[in-house]
């Protein structure tokens, strides 16, 4: 099963864009854990000790590897010093095993429990960073299971219920050894539900958002503007619209060059966004104009907002951005059935007063 789920996890790690992290350490990890099972099973070819060490330590790795895959695919700080204490613990015990007394049910205890640490981690990161989705839950639900299937193990190993070997017939040790190879199955399951759901996500925002600046594209605007105008019939609330075009980027893109004309963009649009609330919308219409949708914003108070935007493109000059100024055209939306091209064209018609006016100024339609 691990090497069928190494496979698969491997498979996905080489397709999935990169901003689904994780993968390639869970693949890793199922590899670990592979090997693991193949050295346990080689008992009678390999000596003793040299089993227990690399047949331990490819389990441990296995457990390590996974929770580092998680908190990369979480885009947290992977916890290399904590596989390695558990790695120096285990050997340790291992040690001790050959050296003081030749305790079974010591050495399940101990390995249970550091096994016991990583899963648990997982689920407290999914806990703290997943997204609310049934991917979350599902995952969540096999990380808990494992993690009580590795405490019962524990109990059973402190209270002798576990025998004299890995290969001892009790109930217990069967139960174990059938859970954890389906746990095995589920986890690279788990793992995959939850990066299957990021995938989604990349890709929706992906198609919904212009390359060179992040803001939304007119795909992700339409959706937006489209959610508005529910809210606008729901509840009455009025929606403003501005469209902000850079003065004479051409000759900015001219003089310094279209990389930096690039970087313009983007740093309007940065700025833009950092100007607004959360709740309104910046989309990007190709070329240098952008469109903003304020929710819940008269004509009244967009004509404020349009200035804290000019203000805000004026104080974060500087740097690698040589200055521009932005005009801008402002239209409220007049009732829920005016289309959004009426709207722009209203917009529009604000811009262009504002640019024949001499520009670096906003006009409301
Ligand atoms: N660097 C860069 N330039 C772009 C991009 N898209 C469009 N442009 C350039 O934007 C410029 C737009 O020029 P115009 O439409 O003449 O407008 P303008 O020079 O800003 O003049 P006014 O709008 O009248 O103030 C053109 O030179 C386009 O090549 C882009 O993605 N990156």
């Amino acid at each position: 099963m691990a090497a069928a789920m190494t496979i698969v996890l491997f498979s996905a790690y080489r397709s999935f864009p990169a901003d689904v992290q994780g993968l390639g350490h869970q693949s890793l990890g199922m590899l670990s854990l592979t090997a693991s099972g193949l050295l346990f099973c080689a008992g009678p070819l390999i000596p003793e000790a040299v089993l227990l060490f690399a047949a331990n330590s490819t389990m441990l790795g296995a457990a390590g590897l996974m929770l580092i895959g998680t908190q990369l695919f979480f885009g947290r700080k992977p916890s290399w010093w904590w596989l390695a204490l558990a790695w120096v613990i285990g050997m340790v015990c291992l040690v001790g095993w050959y050296v003081i007394t030749q305790d079974y049910a010591l050495r399940v205890a101990v390995f249970s429990l550091l096994t016991l640490s990583f899963y648990v981690a997982q689920l407290v990161l999914l806990v703290r960073h997943g997204e609310r989705h049934f991917s979350s839950w599902f995952f969540g639900t096999l990380l808990l299971v494992q993690s009580l299937v590795l405490l019962l193990r524990l109990f059973a190993a402190l209270s002798g219920a576990v025998g004299t070997s890995n290969a001892s017939n009790g109930a217990v040790q069967g139960i174990f050894l059938l859970t954890a190879n389906f746990m095995t199955l589920m986890m690279a399951v788990g793992f995959m539900t939850i990066a299957t759901r990021r995938l989604q996500v990349v890709m929706e925002h992906r198609s919904n958002s212009d390359p060179l600046t992040g803001v939304l594209n007119r795909r992700g605007f339409a959706a937006a503007y489209h959610r508005e105008v529910a809210l606008m019939k729901r509840h009455g609330k009025p929606m403003t619209l501005l469209s902000i075009d850079l003065d004479y980027f051409k000759a900015i893109n001219d003089q310094y060059g279209h990389a930096v004309g690039d970087r313009v963009l983007v740093h309007a649009a940065h700025t833009t966004v950092s100007a607004l609330r959360e709740i309104d919308h910046v989309a990007r219409f190709g070329g240098e104009e952008f469109i903003v949708l304020l929710s819940g914003t008269t004509a009244e108070q967009a004509k404020a907002t349009a200035q804290r935007i000019r203000a805000s493109l004026f104080e974060a000059r500087g740097g690698d951005v040589p200055d521009y100024t932005v005009s801008i055209g402002i239209a409220s939306q007049q009732a829920p059935d005016e289309s959004l091209e009426a709207l722009m064209a209203r917009a529009d018609a604000g811009l262009y007063r504002a640019k024949a006016a001499g520009r670096d100024r906003s006009e409301a339609a």
